[in-house]
């Protein structure tokens, strides 16, 4: 029925705008339940429990969980069943109970999972990274580079390198993404190593990729490039080599650049220069050859969607938005990309869209 109030407002439609508000002003809470059930180590409980674990068992196998609080567990795991980090199965006892089983998203929280996103929810909810987000509104109207600056102070590396803390967060964070890529992509993507035999990783990190393409392709030579105190005490081994270096200033001479989680750090006219510096790296080796790699979000437009690829376009703006609170970067369209490589001088691309919401984007001068 539709009823109109005193204010000639549709109450339906009033009562639907106020529950909109309502889950986005409470949004955070999923994350939070989210850490918390990782603070409290609850998807290894289960996992290591072997079977669906009721309420009574999960509360007693919590370390250290005050007696007060137990009544409150099953609060939590309800509102991550909803979110679908859980799920109950019947236990098929006399007593009809439920228990609590792992879903494919908790699995890949599990410790014990090579390809375990923990490490990256850690850096990404802890404070030193959500206080930020209490200054956007107030980054928007001062002079500062990065909400991230008008908060702490200082830029994200300038924090990194005096915070021993933030620093190995982040690079946990990046390495557990790294493993997940490089399953797929030396799995997926064995072609695009075909009739290379070297290749710079730049903005590399600590090699979790770079070790990974090696074993994969042992007549292949990488080189990692990164910032001197990212790769000061990392050992070269085999066809692996650490070279400290700065991305904006040159790349050194390959058959391949590869870019990732690279170019979304940074603005336009740093993605350019930077860009410039691997176009010359491959020019350098091979006068027509060579390519660069990208692993990058490239942004699904705004149309009419279902629920999964609703989720999709959200999580990408996630990172939009992350780019703009922590560094100066932002996620880009194919046509904002396509911008970039022809005034860099390329010719060429071609975007797999094989890494679920990131894309391969391969690159031809
Ligand atoms: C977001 S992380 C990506 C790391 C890695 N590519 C990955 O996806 O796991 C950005 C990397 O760029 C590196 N970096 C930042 N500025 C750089 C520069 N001027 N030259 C080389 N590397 C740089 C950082 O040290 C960091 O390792
Ligand atoms: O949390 C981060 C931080 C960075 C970052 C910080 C400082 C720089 O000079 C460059 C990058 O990059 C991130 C990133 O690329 C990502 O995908 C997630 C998180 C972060």
């Amino acid at each position: 029925m539709d009823i109109v109030n005193a204010n000639g407002e549709h109450v339906n439609e009033l009562l639907q705008a106020q529950a909109h508000v309502w889950n986005h002003i409470f949004n955070f809470i999923n994350s939070m339940s989210l850490k918390c059930a990782i603070d409290l180590g609850i998807p290894d409980i289960i996992q290591n429990h072997g079977k669906p674990m009721t309420i009574t068992e999960l509360v007693a196998a919590l370390p250290m969980l005050n007696p007060t609080k137990a009544c409150n567990i099953y609060r939590l795991m309800r509102i991550l069943v909803h979110s679908g980090f859980f799920a109950q199965r019947n236990l098929c006892n006399d007593a009809q109970e439920d228990g609590y089983v792992l879903t494919n998203a908790s699995r890949l929280l599990l410790k014990d999972n090579p390809l375990s996103v923990t490490p990256f929810l850690k850096a990404m909810l802890d404070p030193i990274l959500t206080e930020p987000w209490h200054c956007l509104g107030t980054w928007f109207q001062n002079n500062d580079h990065t909400p991230f600056y008008t908060t702490h102070g200082k830029t994200f590396w300038d924090y990194a390198g005096h915070d021993q803390k933030l620093y190995s967060l982040f690079n946990e964070g990046m390495a557990s993404d790294a493993r997940l890529v490089n399953s797929i992509l030396i799995d997926k993507c064995k072609k695009v190593f075909e009739g290379l035999n070297s290749l710079v990783d730049v903005g590399g990190g600590t090699g979790t990729l770079g070790k990974a393409i090696v074993d994969a392709f042992p007549h292949l030579e990488c080189i990692v490039l990164d910032l001197p105190h990212v790769v000061a005490n990392l050992q070269d081994s085999g066809n692996l080599k650490y070279v400290a270096g700065d991305m904006f200033k040159e790349v050194p001479a390959s058959d391949a650049v590869l870019l990732k989680w690279i170019l979304h750090d940074w603005n336009d006219d740093e993605c350019l220069k930077i860009l410039k510096r691997c176009k010359e790296a491959i020019s350098r080796q091979n006068k027509k050859g060579g390519k660069v790699m990208i692993i990058d979000m490239v942004l699904t437009k705004n149309e009419k969607m279902n629920g999964e690829a609703f989720n999709s376009t959200e999580t990408q703006l996630f990172f939009d938005m992350l780019m703009m609170a922590l560094v100066t970067g932002k996620e880009r369209q194919e046509e904002e990309w396509v911008k970039l490589f022809f005034a860099a001088g390329f010719s060429n691309y071609k975007i797999t869209p094989i890494l679920g919401l990131r894309s391969l984007i391969q690159v031809f001068p």
